[in-house]
């Protein structure tokens, strides 16, 4: 039946509808006759620019596509309902929780396009290279199933022709398909697993190369003690190196292919459904399934802030352990288990609370999903699928029941596909969330290690850095010069959180001049050796000092690395620099006896063992190792921070005399009397943000000092004898 026809046997011009206007019955004939001419020129003109009228359509359709997933994908406003406000978006936390905002918005891509940089570095990059590859597998595999498809629907026919022959033949195909299409997926899971390790291993150079500041010198370097001293931004550094660059890159691989193959997908078979049951259907079906789909946009929840906070929670609960393991020994003595025990379970009830409400809207979410993709969707589909055999469309020549099974068959797949794909199309928007969740992770990595290394800190502050003359001094910046001498002109001395603990300091050392500073607890002793090893900033005055790998720092409790003894000795050197200096184990042997050491190498089993030194030494050994890697570095200048606690009174002077002996000028912290006859200065901090600064007499300041603790013990005596005095005057009152 022509389409004209079947459409007026459809819609019958009703004789009652045309009653109710109360025309003439020969006028009424009349219209009816014109109406139906119209239709049947309607439908010959239709017919003829039929093909036309397909191209168009497709064409339009592939541009929706197109157009729709970009827009779908592309920023939004980020006055959304969900996460409002601006000014969290640069990955500042939320003031009334911890979370960056996270939506896929302009501030995503910006992100997004920052990290790609670094990722893919060029168009001839390895990991370029990979993307091409993996392109052109989508595209191919796309192509198989386009193959398949209309295979499925010649078996079938075959079947249902009962045509044995062509059965097998064709199943002898579809066999052979299945050797290119088995091989091109491994190929694609092969080629996404090396795009994810490749991302990640250009992000992880990265930001290691900015964490650690190989090389710099300036204030650029030591990102990493800066991050976690003078910034308040980055809690735990490791879980977003470690895991949250891992689960960015395996997001990012995927993504691709999740976008990029469902996208194509979709044209490719809606085409070719479009030529078995004509474009019209499929116009149809599109508009039905996007209204649908903007309905389903909008009930989904906010995924990538779920994903940032994840991350945020697990990286909180992974720092509390880390922090029981580290602090075993004092948690240990203290009895703090039951203290533990609720901080972690605190942190591990917040990850809980949140993965459950995640698992929630993931659970209510799921059932809407399912329920309009898979089974909505379907129904839609079925419904197109029968349009060539309850509809004669033009150009296609009316087939037998064989030929129409074959066209179902065929067309139901391609739509399973095709609303698969468009399906993958709608997932893709929450990995893309998650995907943003990590991007946001990363970037705020990123951007604070850019900040930190340009001197931007954010930190909070005392009370007392933002009034009067601290806030004036916290606003300036210093100078500082490469010079022999240590020389400090009206240097304040501010912790990261803006204390100003010195208000201006001046001093001056000259090689050969040893320094001892002294001071009550906390008023700034160790703050002076930072801004000296360039880890606090200047914030006034100038500093003059030679280079930071003229000094060796020495502190109470030394760092001991993973590696061989010899390691321990020569840190940071390798062993392959130890050799080019000249150096042999012999002579390393010589330095561990100027500590009496020279035990220890056979006892831990020579030079290349290999342990956790830090449980294997005592903390007097550790603070001897430390003194022979001194003696083995042999700079300019030593800093010690309480470095002889623990060792002899006879030890520490054969250490002071050997490193005097080197020519190494010692600037050292100390407590202990015995230590100050090696020292020619003293700056002695009065703990309220004075000082004196002078040449240091020991002999005439221990004089001073046994006389104190003689008059001290004197004074003890006091109270016992004014009672005593008090229990005389009364007895003899008495007599
Ligand atoms: N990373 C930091 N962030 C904020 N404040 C810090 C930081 N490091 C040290 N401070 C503060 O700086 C002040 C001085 O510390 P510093 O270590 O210089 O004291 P100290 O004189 O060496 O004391 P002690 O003899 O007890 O070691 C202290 O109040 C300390 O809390």
């Amino acid at each position: 039946m022509p389409w004209a026809q079947q459409l007026a046997a459809t819609f019958p011009v009703s004789p009652k509808s045309i009653a109710s206007h109360e025309m003439p019955p020969v006028l009424s004939a009349l219209r009816t006759q014109q109406v139906k001419e119209l239709l049947l020129r309607f439908n010959k003109g239709y017919a003829a620019n039929r093909p036309t009228i397909q191209r168009f359509l497709n064409a339009a359709f592939a541009l929706y596509v197109v157009v729709n997933t970009y827009r779908g994908l592309s920023a939004r406003p980020s006055t959304s309902k969900r996460g409002k406000g601006r000014g969290k978006e640069d990955g500042k936390k939320d003031e009334t929780g911890k979370v960056p905002r996270v939506a896929v918005d302009a501030v995503f891509y910006r992100r997004l396009s920052n990290i790609l940089k670094i990722v893919i570095p060029g168009l001839t990059s390895k990991e370029a290279l990979l993307l091409v590859m993996h392109s052109s597998l989508l595209v191919f595999r796309t192509v198989l199933s386009l193959y398949v498809a209309n295979l499925d629907g010649i078996i079938v026919a075959s079947l249902v022709r009962a045509q044995p022959k062509q059965f097998f033949l064709n199943i002898l195909r579809w066999l052979l398909v299945a050797i290119p299409a088995t091989w091109t997926n491994s190929w694609l899971n092969y080629i996404q697993s090396k795009l994810a390790i490749a991302y990640r291993t250009r992000l992880t150079n990265e930001v290691l190369h900015q964490y650690l500041g190989v090389g710099s010198e300036g204030p650029e370097g030591k990102v990493y003690y800066k991050l976690s001293n003078l910034d308040d931004r980055i809690v735990n550094a490791d879980q977003m190196i470690t895991n949250d660059i891992q689960k960015f890159s395996l997001h990012l691989a995927a993504i691709y292919s999740n976008l990029a193959k469902p996208v194509l997908d979709v044209i490719l078979y809606n085409y070719q459904l479009s030529q078995n049951v004509g474009a019209e259907g499929l116009l149809g079906l599109t508009v039905l399934v996007q209204s649908t789909a903007a309905l389903l946009r909008y009930m989904t929840p906010p995924f990538g802030m779920y994903t940032a906070m994840s991350a945020e929670l697990s990286g909180s609960l992974r720092h509390t352990h880390s922090r029981l393991v580290e602090f075993a020994e004092e948690v240990a003595f203290m009895r703090g288990e039951e203290t533990e025990k609720m901080l972690l379970e605190r942190e591990y009830a917040s990850v809980m609370k949140h993965e459950s409400r995640v698992l929630n809207r993931r659970w209510w979410f799921g059932v809407i999903e399912e329920g309009i993709i898979k089974w909505l969707w379907g129904s839609f589909g079925l419904v197109l699928c029968a349009i060539p055999v309850f509809f004669k469309l033009p150009g296609i020549s009316s087939q037998d029941l064989g030929g129409r099974t074959e066209g179902f068959v065929t067309n139901r797949r391609l739509l399973l596909s095709s609303s698969d794909a468009f399906g993958r199309i709608m997932y893709s928007y929450k990995d893309l969330s998650e995907l943003a969740g990590y991007t946001a992770r990363v970037s705020q990595l990123l951007d604070t290690m850019k900040d930190v290394r340009k001197g931007k800190f954010e930190k909070a502050l005392v009370n007392s850095a933002a009034t009067g003359e601290n806030a004036e001094i916290l606003q300036g910046r210093g100078e500082v010069i490469e010079s022999e001498d240590i020389q400090f002109e009206n240097v304040p001395i501010v912790t990261p959180n803006g204390d100003v603990l010195v208000k201006s300091l001046s001093f001056h050392v000259k090689p050969g001049q040893h320094l001892l500073i002294v001071g009550p607890n906390g008023c700034g002793k160790s703050s002076l050796f930072r801004i000296l090893g360039g880890l606090w900033p200047v914030y006034g005055g100038v500093v003059r000092k030679p280079a930071a790998s003229e000094f060796i720092l020495i502190p109470q409790r030394p760092y001991l690395t993973l590696g061989t003894l010899r390691d321990q000795i020569i840190y940071p050197h390798s062993k392959a620099e130890m050799e080019a200096r000249g150096i042999t184990d012999a002579d390393l042997f010589d330095v561990l006896s100027a500590v009496q050491m020279d035990n220890v190498v056979e006892r831990e089993g020579g030079w290349d063992a290999a342990k956790e030194w830090r449980d294997a030494l005592s903390g007097g050994d550790k603070q001897k190792i430390a003194w022979a890697r001194l003696f083995y570095h042999n700079p300019k200048y030593a800093i010690l921070d309480e470095a002889t606690s623990l060792v002899p009174q006879d030890m520490e002077g054969l250490m002071m005399q050997h490193a005097t002996r080197l020519g190494i000028t010692l600037l050292t912290v100390s407590h202990r009397p015995s230590l100050w006859q090696w020292h020619a200065l003293i700056l002695q901090y009065n703990g309220t943000g004075g000082y004196v600064f002078t040449k240091l007499d020991a002999e005439k300041r221990l004089a001073l000092q046994e006389e104190k603790q003689a008059l001290e013990a004197k004074l003890l005596e006091v109270p016992k004898m004014t009672a005593r005095l008090a229990e005389l005057k009364l007895l003899a009152e008495r007599k």
